[in-house]
């Protein structure tokens, strides 16, 4: 199992050399303005030139046009897109960086949905997210039993929504997914990550890795 780590929600550069010092592999920077971790251009591009070599930036839109996409794409240098609102499979491309479809997950029949995102455009993979009131980062966990017809299909699926350091473990051993996704359970108020917890978040996570 080689599970990838995905920090969301990034505001500030110390945050960011953190996460990546502790083994992050991508970090998320939210452009969903009403987010209390949304950054502005110029900021989010020096959060994404803090990018090691083989580190993914990816950035993080709610129900956004696809001209301001593109913007973000270019101007802040991401490596990959994160459409986190009602966007429909005929939406999932044209970016040229791979995306990542959001979906919050209340029963079966939002997996079933999902899987009418995978080989759509450019999706590259889904993220399934707890369905907390809003669009993300709410901190509500999904029933991780409905993850694993679509990993045993070999879907990647980065598991989101409620995550901790304390239940990582415990949700890549139930999914076996693509990746995992983090934002408020590794936080001490909304956009400000707690270094503590992020290191310990990645530990677990990437522990499992080094186990198998
Ligand atoms: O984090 C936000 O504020 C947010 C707002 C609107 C859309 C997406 C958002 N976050 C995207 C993420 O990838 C989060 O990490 C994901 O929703 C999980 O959040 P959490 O349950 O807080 O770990």
């Amino acid at each position: 199992m080689n599970v990838r780590v995905k920090i969301c929600g990034i505001t500030r550069s110390e945050d960011a050399r953190a996460a990546w010092d502790a083994g992050a592999d991508a970090l998320g920077l939210n452009f969903y303005p009403r987010s209390p971790r949304y950054v502005e251009p110029g900021p989010a591009a020096a959060l994404a030139r803090t990018r090691p070599a083989l580190g993914s930036v990816v950035g993080v839109f709610v129900n956004e046009s696809p001209v301001t996409i593109l913007a973000r794409v270019r101007e802040c240098g991401l490596t990959a897109v994160q459409l986190h609102g009602d966007e429909p499979p005929e939406a999932c491309m044209g970016y040229g960086v791979p995306v990542i479809k959001a979906l919050r997950v209340r029963g079966e029949e939002d997996v079933e949905r999902a899987r009418t995102y995978v080989g759509a455009g450019d999706v590259a993979a889904l993220l399934l997210d707890g369905a907390a009131p809003g669009y993300g980062g709410g901190g509500v966990t999904f029933d991780w039993g409905l993850v694993a017809r679509l990993t045993d299909a070999g879907v990647p699926v980065l598991v989101a929504g409620g995550l901790t350091p304390g239940n990582v473990a415990e949700a890549i051993r139930a999914t076996r997914p693509y990746g995992v996704d983090v934002a408020s359970g590794v936080e001490s108020s909304p956009g400000i990550k707690d270094v503590d917890a992020v290191r310990t978040f990645i530990r677990a996570a990437k522990a499992l890795n080094l186990g198998e």
